[in-house]
């Protein structure tokens, strides 16, 4: 974990303190988690080919906000998992492989709904685009 205060178990004394707490977390998912850096590859793309096909300020914010509901969606699996790995410590448990899979169905879930906005918003678009 990429915190200063390592041996930290009180509360955050100020509000920088846990900001920097904050952003560990978020680095650290990034770093450990494959799916995360594969979400944020997506989510370039796609606002790039937002930009490209010059989508109006509503579709902007369906597309964010997908963006941002697979992310914490990602985020929620991570904490489930972490949680899970540190109760059973990596010993086969049918609760364990319940919570992961009800976690993993999350994302799954909000990659969905992110894939559906995608192609509702550039669907017509690349129709138009390609004459078809
Ligand atoms: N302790 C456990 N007991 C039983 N089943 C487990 C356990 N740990 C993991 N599993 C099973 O393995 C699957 C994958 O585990 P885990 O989510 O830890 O790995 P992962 O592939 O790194 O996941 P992700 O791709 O979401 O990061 C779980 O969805 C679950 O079905």
């Amino acid at each position: 974990m990429g915190s200063q205060d390592k041996h930290q178990v009180e509360k955050n004394r100020h509000f920088i303190q846990a900001l920097g707490h904050a952003w560990d977390g978020v680095k650290d998912v990034v770093k450990k988690e494959r799916n995360m850096r594969f979400h944020i590859v997506a989510a370039v793309l796609v606002i790039i080919a937002a930009f490209l096909m010059q989508v109006g300020i509503f579709e902007w914010l369906w597309l964010l906000s997908a963006i941002f509901v697979v992310f914490a969606a990602e985020f929620a699996n991570t904490i489930v998992e972490e949680l899970v790995d540190l109760v059973v410590h990596h010993h086969y448990d049918l609760d364990a492989k319940y919570a992961k899979d009800i976690a993993a169905g999350v994302v799954l879930l909000a990659a969905f709904y992110a894939v559906l906005v995608g192609l509702l918003i550039f669907w017509p678009r690349f129709k138009s685009l390609l004459g078809i």
